[in-house]
């Protein structure tokens, strides 16, 4: 039979600062997308507020604007009816004591973009009010005992690599530890076996191996572009390594390394392998080929595993 019930269009808003975004955000923006027909969801962000909570954090860097809102339009980018805006919340006093001020920036930049909402998600029972007051439309509440994805940005700030699975998928790469083990034919493949049982990704060095392979039997046989594409090579499977990583990347290659053994072989550092150094840097690296010569491969094992764990915390 067919239905003479008119359904009328539905704007859907929801907030929140992502600072990280995790699974707890991601699902309450999916279950409220899947009530509307389309959903804004607003980033707010305030540059002292911003910086003291990454203060108070034990993240190893500060997510800035940029990447909060990368993390949302690369986790949200197949989802048509779901868009994206950022608000600086600058000037208006900290919730709650803004809420007028605060509601009244959201209406406009809305207003901007010629959007009208017409329920409002959150999942936090105490603000349900407030904003039915001030955007004048009901509220709806999603796992406000957040008993589905138990989880907070909290927790998240304070203790990252513990909470590793929570972390939003396109926000991990941001956190990700890139640690290199350089010079260990001694010792076995420590790189390996470390991303062995930290069940992670290991990038090998097949590429510095084939330089060394090549240039021990035919000296200079390689030119400087085949070092750049060496070097372009490895920072590809590092950066799509990441988004696979269980919080650690281990690798028998940096770019510090590269460049010297570019510089060692044309007599002049690449500028090209510069930026990779800067734009790829290593949270640790261990180079076995200067450290004082340990005596046993457990020795190495030992105090490498102590260097890598004091890393997460
Ligand atoms: N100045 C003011 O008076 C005022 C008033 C209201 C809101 N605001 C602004 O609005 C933004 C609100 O952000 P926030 O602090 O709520 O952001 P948040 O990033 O902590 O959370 C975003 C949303 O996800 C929900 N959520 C978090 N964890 C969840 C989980 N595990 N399961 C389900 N849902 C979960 C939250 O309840 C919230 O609705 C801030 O920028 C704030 O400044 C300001």
């Amino acid at each position: 039979m067919k239905s003479t019930h008119h359904k009328s269009y539905s704007v859907g808003l929801a907030f929140g600062k992502f600072y990280p975004l995790h699974s707890g955000h991601i699902f309450m923006i999916e279950k409220a997308a899947s009530q509307v027909d389309e959903l804004h969801v607003i980033l707010g962000c305030e540059a002292e507020r911003d910086l003291k909570l990454f203060q108070e954090s034990n993240l190893p860097k500060q997510p800035m604007v940029k990447d909060r809102f990368l993390w949302l339009q690369e986790t949200f980018k197949n989802r048509p009816n779901i868009q994206i805006h950022v608000l600086d919340e600058a000037g208006i006093a900290y919730y709650p004591n803004g809420w007028k001020d605060w509601s009244d920036r959201v209406k406009s930049i809305l207003k901007q973009k010629n959007v009208t909402p017409t329920v409002i998600f959150t999942s936090e029972p105490q603000d349900a009010e407030r904003h039915a007051l001030y955007y004048g439309c009901p509220v709806k509440l999603v796992d406000e005992d957040r008993s589905f994805m138990n989880i907070s940005a909290t927790k998240i700030r304070m203790n990252p690599y513990d909470n590793w699975g929570f972390i939003a998928k396109a926000a991990r790469p941001f956190f990700v530890k890139r640690i290199c083990i350089i010079g260990n034919k001694e010792s076995g493949n420590l790189a390996q076996q470390f991303a062995n049982f930290y069940n992670t990704e290991y990038i090998s060095n097949g590429y510095i191996n084939y330089i060394q392979r090549e240039l021990n039997h035919k000296e200079h046989v390689l030119q400087e572009d085949d070092y750049i594409n060496i070097a372009l090579l490895h920072a590809q499977r590092l950066e799509e390594s990441a988004y696979r990583a269980n919080r650690y990347i281990f690798t028998d290659l940096d770019f510090v390394t590269l460049q010297s053994y570019f510089k060692t072989v044309f007599g002049h550092k690449n500028p090209l392998i510069d930026g990779l150094i800067s734009h790829l840097s290593f949270d640790l690296t261990i180079d076995l080929t200067v450290d004082k010569k340990m005596s046993s491969r457990s020795a190495y094992f030992d105090t490498i595993l102590e260097q890598v764990k004091s890393h997460l915390s």
